[in-house]
């Protein structure tokens, strides 16, 4: 009586992933209705497969490296390299590794970091974004099987990329916004989250309430669906708004890996019915992120995935 249990995001056991049936159907539902869900792995990693706090402390040594030496971090696509010095939001630095599954990407970022090469952090990044998108293609293709569209997996993974991006905020000084990262839906088809001791990330509910993301154990993930992924499932995924607040005198560090498709994404043909009108013309991925950048109304709350590729409906 007069107490609403606030709603949670779900969280879901990795070791279940593996062996339980009937987790693709629930792994499908947390995305539909959260745009998001917990998955604790501490069962199935090893601290020699990835060491997260060796990870996050490599992010420290890659921070502290002179600005000059980050802003070397370019890329021909928006969002890939180094991003910082936003006026707006002053708390936030951050730096994107491109092909980040493979060993010649992290190679060719370290490199262009410490031209005299870092084997440790070379080696720690590449075994983290290799675990992580282990995990980020079974929930990819859990997701195809729970809609009974697997025959399209393969060639979808053919197609995928990771980026790899790593992002500091430092705490605000007096009468500075507290808003590490503004409210924003991501870009990606699928990104997973991670952070380390210090919280902050927030993610709104499709009834607009604002849920502070509390990683269960240091081997946690956030799983969230991007605007890609809204888009190829016909408005059924949804891909929540979410940002960092920072409270608090620490420094936060955290870890994204973001899947994008390098061509065209199509709405499968199974999901689109009498009951479930086509919504989303096809798209190129990389083209929605341009879009992304130079539409450039980042500020507000507004569909961009909608504005690039919706299906307009008339009456
Ligand atoms: O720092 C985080 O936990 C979230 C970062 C984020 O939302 C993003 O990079 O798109
Ligand atoms: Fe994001």
């Amino acid at each position: 009586m007069g107490f609403v249990a606030q709603p949670n995001i779900p969280v879901i056991n990795m070791v279940d992933m593996k062996q339980k049936t009937g987790i693709s159907d629930q792994v499908r539902h947390a995305l539909e209705e959260y745009g998001c869900f917990l998955v604790v792995c501490d069962h199935v990693i090893s601290e020699e497969e990835v060491n997260i706090k060796e990870t996050f402390d490599s992010l420290k040594t890659l921070f502290d490296l002179p600005m000059e030496t980050k802003v070397k971090n370019t890329s021909d696509k928006a969002y890939h390299g180094y991003v910082g010095q936003i006026p707006f939001l002053p708390l936030l630095e951050s730096l994107g590794i491109e092909h980040a599954t493979s060993v010649h990407g992290v190679k060719s970022f370290t490199n262009s970091m410490w031209p005299s090469g870092n084997h440790n952090f070379c080696k720690t990044i590449h075994s983290y974004a290799k675990l992580v998108s282990k995990i980020e293609e079974t929930v990819r293709k859990m997701v195809f099987e729970s809609y009974g569209v697997q025959k399209y997996h393969e060639s979808f993974n053919e197609s995928v990329t990771y980026l790899l991006r790593v992002m500091k905020y430092r705490p605000p000084i007096a009468n500075e916004t507290k808003m590490g990262s503004i409210s924003h839906t991501d870009k990606s088809f699928i990104s997973i989250l991670s952070q380390h001791q210090v919280k902050g990330l927030e993610v709104k509910t499709k009834d607009n309430k604002w849920l502070p993301i509390d990683y269960p154990t240091p081997f946690s993930f956030l799983v969230m669906a991007g605007d890609a992924f809204k888009a190829w499932s016909n408005d059924r995924v949804h891909s929540p708004y979410h940002r960092v607040v920072m409270n608090g005198d620490e420094c936060r560090y955290s870890i994204g890996l973001f899947t994008y498709h390098k061509g065209i994404i199509s709405v499968p043909e199974e999901l689109v019915d009498d009951e479930h009108l086509r919504k989303y013309k096809s798209f190129d991925h990389f083209g929605y992120l341009d879009f992304y950048d130079k539409d450039s109304l980042f500020e507000q709350e507004y569909s961009h995935i909608k504005s690039f590729c919706g299906v307009r409906v008339t009456y």
